[in-house]
């Protein structure tokens, strides 16, 4: 893929979808909800071996509530975490390039209801419309891989170097950046060094499909682990194969500020898929119940998300199909056309 096609893939789904794409929502979590177990270190690339089936069906329901953007189940997954396993680096690799193929799999059935439901007229209040439909492929942090909630901290000590986490990341962005996966996303990015680490990959291996950088706050400012957001944007900013940067996986509470904070040093589309604001219990691997904002409230959030600059708008951790319906029925643009 030459370097204007790669610009082009974001330009053009913006386009296509009237200025405001929808990413997909929370995949792990509504696993969860769906009665997985992500009580284990590979969290949600666990369903990669135990329930296939599942992360296709939860990928097809985001699709028909009206997600753009589907996020594949390998935030978690990793040759290193699979070989801890047993399995052997050909099936580590194997079970990388499974995640994308799920979710290839759904867009296939997708576009085939669409044009069955477009026969019936019946669509039982799904959003069954062709349009543009891209595959991102998940790329969680090292802090993910430790499974113990290191990317709410970005604390990986001082023996964690940089070229330590190229190394980390290497097979893995290569197998999946050659999977049919339309780009990759780099969700939950924690600190400055492994947004440097990312961006040197990307580069020093020739990767040929567009990535996206988000990361997290959790006090609207910085980066989690403290690093400055401005500092690791720019990161971003300078790197051609990067064509979005934003938020995930934070309360939505503080993203209009972030947005603001990140349109400084940014032309780049900005995306934003923040969690439900509930907090996460790491050593119990549970969420605090209660802790969160309603469909309705976050919500609410949207419009003024998009007045301040955002392009790209969905959920991450506990948000659901639900929060993904709603976000699409309040995009103006959109609504005329939900039930095509
Ligand atoms: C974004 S957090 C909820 C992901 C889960 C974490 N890496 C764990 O394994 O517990
Ligand atoms: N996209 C990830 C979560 C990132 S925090 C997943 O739901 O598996
Ligand atoms: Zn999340």
């Amino acid at each position: 893929m030459g370097r204007a096609h790669m610009s082009s893939l974001m330009t053009d789904l913006l386009r296509h979808s009237g200025g405001v794409a929808v990413i997909d929502g929370g995949l792990a979590t509504e696993l969860e909800r769906h009665g997985a177990d992500l009580n284990d270190p590979l969290w949600s690339a666990k369903c990669l071996l135990t329930s296939p089936h599942l992360v296709r069906a939860v990928h097809l329901d985001y699709l028909e509530a009206g997600a753009d953007i589907i996020i594949t189940a390998s935030y978690q997954a990793t040759i290193q975490g699979f070989e801890a396993k047993g399995f052997s680096t050909e099936e580590s690799e194997a079970l990388l390039k499974k995640s994308v193929e799920i979710a290839c799999d759904a867009r296939v059935i997708y576009y085939e209801r669409c044009k069955e439901g477009s026969l019936d007229g019946n669509n039982n209040g799904r959003v069954l419309k062709l349009r543009s439909i891209l595959v991102a492929a998940s790329v969680g942090s090292y802090g993910a891989y430790l499974a113990d909630g290191s990317e709410y901290s970005g604390n990986y000590g001082d023996k964690i170097t940089l070229q330590y986490l190229k190394d980390f990341h290497r097979r893995r962005v290569k197998i999946l950046a050659e999977s049919g996966a339309d780009l990759i996303a780099f969700e939950t990015i924690p600190n400055k060094i492994e947004a440097q680490a990312y961006a040197e990959l990307i580069e020093d291996e020739g990767i040929t499909i567009p990535a996206w950088f988000s990361f997290n706050s959790k006090d609207g400012i910085n980066v989690v682990s403290g690093d400055s957001l401005i500092e690791c944007v720019s990161i971003a900013e300078s790197c051609k194969k990067v064509v979005a940067v934003g938020i995930n996986c934070t309360p939505p509470r503080f993203i209009q500020g972030l947005i603001l904070s990140m349109k400084k040093v940014t032309t780049k589309p900005i995306l934003i898929y923040p969690n439900s604001g509930e907090s996460y219990d790491a050593e119990r691997k549970e969420w605090v119940q209660n802790s969160g904002v309603s469909d309705e409230d976050f919500v609410s959030y949207v419009d003024k998300w998009c007045e301040v600059g955002a392009s790209l708008v969905g959920g991450c951790c506990r948000t659901t199909p639900n929060t993904i319906r709603a976000i699409c029925r309040t995009l103006p643009h959109r609504s005329a056309d939900q039930s095509c």
